[in-house]
């Protein structure tokens, strides 16, 4: 690897993730995330989401061959050396096997796994088989998982209505094998404050935002979970991690952009 400059190095991190054209989920979120936060961003690209105004906004979804995400990955880690990456939408059960196989490929020091098992407002019975996939292949491999209300419940198997529960579920997804899960509670659960809990194996910890609006946002998830793959390439411990996330996430909602569709965007930038 050539050092020209070694004060003038950043961290780096990989997102392996969907390209949503909107510019408000998956792969340009993440990317504007590490960059926003002082980090140099590589990606591999899982699938195209596009969304079709004249078909009352329904999702058209192209899966990348198997064989070119692995080789999306296997040039990311041959072109600088990375120790941390995040996994958001996979979308197909061949796209989560060769992500598995592109992981296998070299130890990391943390894998942020946003485990995306549909778009808002995409038909949740698809998330089924996904769900399953994810939970095989790619959860042994994660250290952090990010679920929010939705796939809080598909992956812990729980109904989740109240904090509690959210926090039951967050144990019953550590149970599964991941060191540290981050339930997003978000606008799905009742109160004021917009609720993440932090389960490491032995404590929960609580992140509280009073909430912004009643309306979901493109790109919060995204953001939260580039934002903690950001400062943990930047050597955080997770906790620190998510801290710093959740204000970040809440920087973006607070600086939303309008867009031509049912939710408005996130947006990372003027950050600090
Ligand atoms: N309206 C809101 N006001 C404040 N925080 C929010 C709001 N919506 C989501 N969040 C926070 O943004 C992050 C992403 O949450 P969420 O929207 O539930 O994820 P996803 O995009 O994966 O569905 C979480 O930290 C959540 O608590
Ligand atoms: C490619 C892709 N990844 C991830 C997501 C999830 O985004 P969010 O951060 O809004 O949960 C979406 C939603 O449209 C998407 O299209």
């Amino acid at each position: 690897m050539k050092t020209v400059n070694d004060s003038a190095f950043v961290p780096t991190a990989l997102t392996i993730a969907g390209n949503a054209a909107s510019g408000a989920g998956g792969l340009p979120v993440d990317l504007k995330t590490f960059h926003e936060l002082g980090v140099y961003g590589m990606g591999a690209v899982t699938c195209l989401v596009s969304f079709q105004a004249d078909a009352g906004w329904g999702h058209s979804f192209f899966p990348i061959p198997p064989e070119q995400i692995l080789q999306q990955i296997r040039s990311a880690i041959q072109i600088r050396p990375i120790e941390v990456t995040k996994i958001g939408m996979l979308g197909t059960v061949p796209s989560i096997e060769a992500t598995a196989e592109g992981l296998s490929l070299q130890q990391w020091k943390h894998v942020v796994l946003d485990p995306v098992l549909i778009c808002k407002g995409q038909e949740a019975s698809s998330a089924l088989a996904v769900d399953q996939a994810l939970i095989e292949h790619i959860l042994p491999s994660a250290t952090v998982v990010t679920p929010n209300l939705f796939e809080t419940q598909a992956l812990s198997g729980r109904q989740v209505t109240t904090l509690d529960e959210l926090k039951d579920a967050a144990r019953a997804i550590g149970d599964l094998g991941v060191p540290y899960v981050v339930a997003k509670g978000g606008l799905g659960l009742p109160g004021e404050d917009a609720v993440d809990v932090l389960w490491d194996g032995s404590e929960i910890t609580e992140f509280r935002a009073r909430k912004r609006g009643d309306q979901p946002l493109n790109g919060a998830g995204c953001t939260l979970a580039a934002a903690i793959t950001a400062e943990l390439a930047k050597g955080a411990e997770v906790e620190a991690a998510v801290s710093v996330a959740r204000e970040f996430v809440t920087h973006a909602i607070d600086h939303r952009q309008p867009l031509n569709m049912p939710n408005d965007a996130v947006w990372q930038g003027g950050w600090r």
